[in-house]
């Protein structure tokens, strides 16, 4: 299936200069959505994974669908002050900001084997914050999956080592 139909160029949003790569026509489309979630499950089918970490906010829409297809737990990373019971906390910086993201302190047990999802890899710096809070927990990330990947901001390079899978490529 051809993805690229279903993301949507947004110019100067959240910022000026910035091609927002809108996911929601593909949240929209019955076919499309099932489809995605499926490619994205058959890239890290058959290794075990015991939970699947999504990233606030967009990472919540396939992670909880893909922890359930692997049999694993869902733990949610959050941005600053969301999260109620203890927290570990690491700062970043992304395409069009900073911020700091958050993890429950109990959320991953040492040695269990993590895949962290997300919708966007741009620049990395979520993807690698969120990476430093699963490995101070003593999680071992199995992989990182995205929806989408934007080459031209080169945030694999921050992700160096792991092992990154990708749905659509710009
Ligand atoms: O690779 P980076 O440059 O770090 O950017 C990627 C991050 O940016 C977006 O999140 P955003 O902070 O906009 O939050 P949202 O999901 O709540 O819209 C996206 O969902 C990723 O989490
Ligand atoms: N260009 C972009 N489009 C959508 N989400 C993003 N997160 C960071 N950069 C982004």
């Amino acid at each position: 299936m051809d993805f690229k139909p279903f993301i949507r160029d947004v110019n100067d949003f959240p910022k000026t200069g910035v091609i927002f790569k809108d996911i929601t026509p593909l949240l929209n489309d019955n076919n499309a959505l099932k489809a995605a979630c499926q490619i994205l499950f058959e890239k890290v089918h058959g290794q075990h994974i015991d939970k699947v970490v999504g990233v606030d906010s967009r990472g919540f829409i396939f992670a909880p669908l893909l922890a359930s297809k692997l049999n694993a737990g869902f733990v949610p990373v959050r941005k600053k002050g969301k999260l109620p019971y203890e927290t570990l906390s690491e700062s970043y910086a992304l395409e069009y900001g900073t911020d700091s993201l958050e993890i429950h302190a109990d959320a991953i047990k040492k040695g269990e084997k993590v895949l962290v999802h997300d919708d966007v890899l741009a620049t990395g710096g979520t993807a690698e914050a969120v990476c430093k809070l699963v490995e101070r927990l003593g999680g071992e990330i199995v992989q990182c999956n995205f929806l989408i990947q934007l080459d031209f901001l080169n945030g694999a390079e921050k992700l160096n080592g792991y092992d990154i899978k990708t749905l659509l490529k710009y």
